[in-house]
């Protein structure tokens, strides 16, 4: 019986291009492709970390869209029972990050906007679970303070965690740092946005795809080969299955 067909890898530049066009030929916005984003996002951390048992999830957001899918995930997990506490030491100013925030802040969900080292830890010993909203498809490494002892600290804790669309630190077409502090990075879970990214042929924990927004048209555009989710999923398990070379 033949073998499931390679799951297609996006480089950093493809993925870069793939999200503008899914905002121009596309026609979606891009406040839509981040709350599906982040619905999937909250689906697998409902999926792997039941909230009896990881109910106060630090959600760590970076400055980009990585981050805004973190805000969204935030959002979603409240509704599902959990405590989710927000940690967005460089808010973005353009309105729609305004508005994730705003939205959160509704729910009195707790938002710190300014990094110190010790309030970091002490968030860390009252949590049960990481969101690693950091970093996505556009980071280049080294990594720039604070977000470095971020990291360091999110290690050090030895708390499970969830990382969005990439591992944040890792190379998106290279893969972990090769050295310091942050060489030991493999998260627990791994939920990649639209398609894995080269990165993900280092990773070996739990693996999902979410971003189930792709149309046929930019499916074949991209010679895109994705399997298909279950039902009314926004995410489905791909650990173990083979991904192709880039
Ligand atoms: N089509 C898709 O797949 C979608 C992707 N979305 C998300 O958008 C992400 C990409 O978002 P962006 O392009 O905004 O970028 P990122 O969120 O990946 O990161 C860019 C931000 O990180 C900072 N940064 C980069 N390298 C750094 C370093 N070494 N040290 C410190 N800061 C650094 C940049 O200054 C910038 O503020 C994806 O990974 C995914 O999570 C979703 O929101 C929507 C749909
Ligand atoms: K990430």
């Amino acid at each position: 019986m033949p073998g499931k067909p390679a799951i297609s890898l996006l480089s950093a530049s493809v993925a870069k291009a793939l999200d503008g066009e899914l905002m121009s030929t596309g026609a979606f916005s891009v406040d839509q492709l981040m709350e599906l984003a982040g619905l999937s996002v909250s689906q697998v951390v409902y999926r792997e970390y039941p909230s009896s048992s990881h109910a106060k999830v630090l959600v760590c957001c970076g400055p980009g869209n990585n981050g805004g899918d973190g805000l969204v995930a935030a959002r979603h997990l409240w509704q599902y029972g959990y405590q989710p506490t927000v940690y967005y030491p460089k808010p973005s100013s353009p309105d729609l990050y305004k508005r994730l925030c705003k939205q959160l802040e509704d729910l009195d969900i707790p938002i710190h906007t300014t990094h110190t080292s010790d309030l970091f830890h002490q968030l860390l010993k009252q949590s049960n679970l990481i969101v690693d909203s950091l970093f996505g498809f556009s980071f280049k490494g080294p990594v720039r303070e604070p977000f470095g002892e971020i990291l360091s600290a999110i290690v050090d804790s030895k708390l499970h965690v969830v990382s969005v669309d990439a591992p944040s630190s890792w190379e998106i077409d290279e893969g972990p740092q090769k050295e310091g502090p942050l060489k030991n990075f493999n998260p627990n879970v791994l939920i990649s946005l639209t398609a894995p990214k080269p990165c993900c042929n280092f990773y070996k924990g739990k693996h999902y795809l979410g971003g189930r927004f792709v149309s046929k048209a930019i499916k074949e555009k991209y010679h895109l080969q994705l399997p298909p989710y279950p039902g009314m999923d926004q995410i489905v398990d791909i650990t173990d299955q083979p991904l192709a070379t880039v």
